[in-house]
């Protein structure tokens, strides 16, 4: 069976290689993308793809599904506009392959539910690159042992959440296994705002923005005369495109949400 999948976000970073890795993928045929420009073109007229990929350019999300109908959404834009795809997506039961961060607690709440109810498959990856779920699970690991632990993650200057969604992910599953402890000097004081970093159950995160950066991690275990840092890079976004294309196949097997692709591995 063929999987008809259309992308949100197509001339974005990722929504570029994503095209690219879709159109070649076996099984996998790209039949639509969101955009909010060149609506009622196709990608063929935009300079970035082949001339021959006729696929066409819809705003509504509805009526991209009525007219296209795919078997799955993958969402790579904005903080901003993703909920909505995705609340759209479930509710014409097309599964969503999300790598947009910047999800609220609440919203990733409402969206659990909302799968649950459609009984429709959905994937939110906060990171698709497979170094990157194994260091996130090693830094859990490594938490059980080693509680006092921070967060430094750096990304290139054009993105617009802070901090990134991996790093989010990172705490949340480092505070399953972590009791929430305040770390540093209990008198401690920033005599700037902000020098210590986001805190998240009394775990230090750190975002670093800069051009030539593309998305990189680091979380540091601090013991007793030693430290344990766990360190991934990713230097381009084809990086991220493997776990899209496992993403788009496992997807078709659920019937919920999944957040975080270190549960479907
Ligand atoms: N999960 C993962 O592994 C990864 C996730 N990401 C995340 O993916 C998202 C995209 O990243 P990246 O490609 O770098 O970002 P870009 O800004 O390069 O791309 C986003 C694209 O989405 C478009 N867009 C914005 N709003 C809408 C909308 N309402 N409908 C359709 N298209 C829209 C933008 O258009 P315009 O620029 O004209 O506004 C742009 O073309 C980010 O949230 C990022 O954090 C990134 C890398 C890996
Ligand atoms: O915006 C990015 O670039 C990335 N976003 C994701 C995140 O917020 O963690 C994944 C990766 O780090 C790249």
């Amino acid at each position: 069976m063929t999987i008809r999948v259309a992308i949100a976000g197509c001339r974005g970073k990722m929504g570029k290689e994503a095209v690219k890795t879709v159109v070649g993928q076996e099984g996998i045929e790209l039949v639509a993308a969101l955009d909010y420009k060149h609506v009622g073109e196709s990608l063929a007229e935009l300079e970035m793809f082949p001339a021959d990929l006729d696929v066409p350019i819809y705003l509504d999300l509805s009526q991209l599904i009525e007219e296209t109908k795919p078997d799955v959404l993958i969402d790579l834009t904005s903080p901003h506009a993703v909920y909505d795809h995705v609340k759209v997506s479930l509710l014409h039961h097309v599964r969503p392959v999300v790598g947009t961060t910047g999800f609220t607690d609440e919203q990733l709440e409402e969206l659990t539910q909302l799968a649950q109810e459609q009984k429709t498959g959905c994937i939110i990856a906060p990171n698709f690159a497979i170094g990157a779920v194994l260091m996130m699970k090693f830094a859990k690991e490594a938490a059980k042992y080693l509680p006092n632990v921070e967060i430094i993650e750096l990304h290139h200057d054009r993105k617009l959440d802070a901090p990134s969604g991996t790093a989010k992910k990172t705490a949340q599953m480092i505070a399953e296994v972590r009791e929430e402890r305040k770390q540093g000097h209990p008198l401690e004081e920033e005599t700037m705002a902000g020098a210590r970093g986001a805190d998240f159950e009394g775990m230090r995160i750190h975002s670093v923005r800069l051009p030539g950066l593309v998305a990189h991690q680091e979380v540091i275990f601090g013991g007793n005369g030693q430290l344990l840092t766990i360190r991934h890079d990713s230097f381009n976004r084809e990086s991220f495109m493997d776990g899209i294309v496992y993403c788009v196949k496992k997807v078709m097997e659920l019937e919920q949400l999944v957040y975080g692709m270190e549960n479907i591995l």
